[in-house]
């Protein structure tokens, strides 16, 4: 039987991770321990307080207690949660200081300290250790500021490591990896590792973690010192911006766990795809931080506010109307003009007023008359038919009339709250979500002009907002780099979004065109291609992506009876194949995309219709197949 080849490397870090996971027991055993012998005492004082016949003894039984009840070390003794994958990095030093010298760190999700004190895992959100890592290359040159003293040397090591169920599975270290396989230890170049790989191993394909990947332009964003006002993170599609977000929260509530406390803290998403994509990866992250979608969390708020139920109707003609940042200015002036103590006849009333008519309507003398007509009706009947164009109205106008100061989740509450897909919110829903933060309004807001999908929102609402910004305070950070979509990929996209400092993504991916004779043809192309990507790979999860929700409907039948296709309704994250509309897809990813019939009469010249493409064609981390019968939409050719 041939042996594997023994790696000094791997022998070293085996022996490494023994040492440390013996000392976690070790320290996990001695905490036991304690806390066993602290209670032990303690039930000993109560026991002597009960049978006491002397108050005196009682009281100075009682004080004991009390005093031991101060240094229970159940208080201060966390548990390291992290022992199956204890660290992902490790760094080597060689500092100027002699005192410090030559030394290695290892980077983990958690920081633990052993039973002899000493710190064998460093948190990576404790920056100015953790930034060697992210930070540097090996052979570069430090200087950083460490406990107040200003620290000099040399990185000599930074190696990634993968361990699981505790065993060592792989380690990165420069150009070599090497990795467990079922013959061995074996040595191979390193390969660009995507997120995507991770997922199809894992078989779950919501959104990874990506501590031990991050950038170093990612990590001064993450970790960056303004905790007040708002951070504006723009970049491309891919380049990372929803992850960037959540660990800047993450380090944020590690660092400052007083302030930023789970219930002070909101991630607020664009559509309950996006939220249930995410959410796994926020919960590990952020605890249980409310991670919700607007329109969720602006309803709660008003609950929040009035104490009001709201149950809004889906379907109404003057969204645009209600949307337009017009709206804004208009509020603050009839709270003080007007007074109305039930809230929803207040938005009526609100609405009614010949100031909001002339905004909304214009010159439409027809519309105003008859918008004035249902609203007085409504106002008579005490109508609570709110719409979900209402919810932002609404909502602003409650906080717009509250005058007693804070209210819990809805008013100067939030210690932050995260923002994602920004340029998708109107100028009163961003405005609802700034009151909603506490006096240092701090936000993290992402966005991407080039993705914005929405009709019903006014473009130019969110440079409004991001002007108005300037109060509070803001500062803009801009990712370049795309890490979901390959190179082929990421250079059709840059053509349809006419987008010039696009970087190319680093891996290969493939990119082809399928034409048919005609619908039918495209249909079996369709069936022939999911059929041969979920035989090939079954653990991964490809997308089929339409326009329209008849054709989505359409498309289902077509593939009826395919191994791993899923049920029509609420997207899943599992292994297989899905069909769904393009503006579901804001957000999310998949290892394969098909776009089924992207041709010119769905996706039109306009701006949102391009926008729209460019989403569709950047969910794809591996491969993006584009079936067609029709004449291409612009940019595809
Ligand atoms: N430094 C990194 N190294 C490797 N992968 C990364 C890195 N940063 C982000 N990713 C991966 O890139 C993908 C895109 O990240 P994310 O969804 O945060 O981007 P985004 O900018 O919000 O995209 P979109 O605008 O399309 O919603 C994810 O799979 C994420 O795990």
């Amino acid at each position: 039987m041939s042996k594997s080849p023994q790696f000094d490397i791997v022998i070293q870090e085996q022996q490494r991770l023994t040492d440390v996971l013996s000392s976690i027991e070790e320290t996990a055993r001695q905490n036991k321990a304690k806390i066993a012998n602290h209670y032990a005492y303690t039930a000993e004082l109560e026991k002597a307080r009960l049978d006491s016949v002397s108050w005196r003894e009682k009281n100075s039984l009682t004080f004991k207690l009390i005093e031991n009840d101060k240094f229970d070390p159940a208080k201060y003794l966390t548990s390291f949660q992290m022992i199956d994958s204890p660290y992902f990095g490790v760094v080597g030093i060689k500092d100027t200081d002699k005192r410090i010298g030559a030394k290695e760190y290892l980077i983990g999700k958690q920081g633990f300290v052993s039973h002899d004190n000493r710190a064998l895992i460093v948190d990576w959100r404790k920056a100015p250790i953790s930034r060697f890592f992210y930070d540097y290359e090996v052979g570069e040159e430090y200087l950083e500021t460490i406990q107040g003293k200003d620290r000099e040397g040399e990185i000599t090591r930074r190696d990634t490591v993968e361990i699981a169920k505790r065993s060592l599975r792989r380690i990165e270290s420069g150009a070599d990896l090497y990795e467990l396989t079922g013959g061995g230890w074996m040595k191979n170049d390193k390969q660009y590792h995507t997120t995507t790989d991770t997922k199809v191993a894992n078989q779950d394909h919501r959104m990874v973690d990506i501590v031990s990947l991050i950038s170093p332009d990612q990590f001064q964003m993450i970790t960056s010192e303004a905790t007040d006002g708002c951070t504006l993170i723009t970049g491309g599609a891919g380049s990372g911006k929803t992850v960037v977000s959540l660990h800047r929260l993450s380090c944020l509530q590690f660092n400052d766990p007083g302030r930023f406390t789970p219930d002070r803290c909101l991630v607020l998403m664009f559509n309950k795809v996006l939220r249930n994509y995410v959410r796994q990866t926020s919960s590990d992250l952020l605890g249980s931080t409310r991670v919700d979608t607007f329109s969720a969390w602006a309803l709660s708020a008003i609950t929040a506010l009035t104490g009001k139920v709201i149950k809004p109707v889906i379907t109404d003609t003057l969204t645009v109307q209600k949307k337009s940042s017009k709206l804004s200015g208009l509020l603050a002036r009839y709270v003080q003009e007007v007074q109305e103590p039930e809230p929803i006849q207040d938005l009526w009333r609100f609405y009614g007023q010949p100031y909001v008519l002339e905004a909304m309507f214009g010159e439409g003398e027809n519309e105003k008359e008859a918008f004035l007509g249902e609203l007085r009706r409504r106002y008579a009947v005490r109508s609570q038919a709110v719409s979900f164009a209402d919810v932002s109205v609404l909502l602003r106008l409650c906080q717009l009339r509250e005058k007693e100061g804070p209210v819990r989740d809805a008013l100067g509450w939030y210690a932050h709250i995260i923002v994602d897909e920004g340029q998708d919110l109107s100028l009163l829903e961003l405005e609802a979500i700034l009151a909603a933060t506490d006096k240092r309004n701090s936000i993290t807001l992402s966005a991407d002009s080039k993705q914005k999908i929405l009709s019903w929102v006014d473009a130019a609402d969110f440079d409004i907002f991001h002007n108005n910004l300037r109060e509070v305070g803001v500062s803009n950070e801009a990712l370049s780099v795309s890490y979901r979509c390959p190179k082929e990929i990421m250079a059709l996209a840059a053509r349809i979004s006419s987008r010039e400092n696009e970087q190319v993504g680093r891996h290969s991916g493939v990119l082809e065109y399928h034409k048919a004779a005609d619908e039918e043809n495209a249909l079996i192309t369709l069936r022939r291609l999911v059929e041969q990507l979920v035989t090939e790979d079954p653990n991964s999860l490809t997308a089929v992506i339409c326009k329209k929700k008849t054709d989505e409907k359409m498309l289902h039948k077509a593939l009826h009876g395919i191994k791993g296709l899923h049920e029509p309704g609420e997207l899943t994250f599992e292994p297989g194949a899905l069909v769904t509309i393009a503006h579901q897809v804001k957000g999310v990813e998949f290892a394969n995309v098909i776009l089924y019939d992207p041709n010119t009469k769905d996706f039109r010249k306009s701006a949102l219709d391009r926008n729209l493409l460019y989403v569709c064609v950047t969910r794809a981390c591996k491969r993006l197949d584009i079936v067609y019968w029709r004449e291409l939409a612009t940019g595809l050719v």
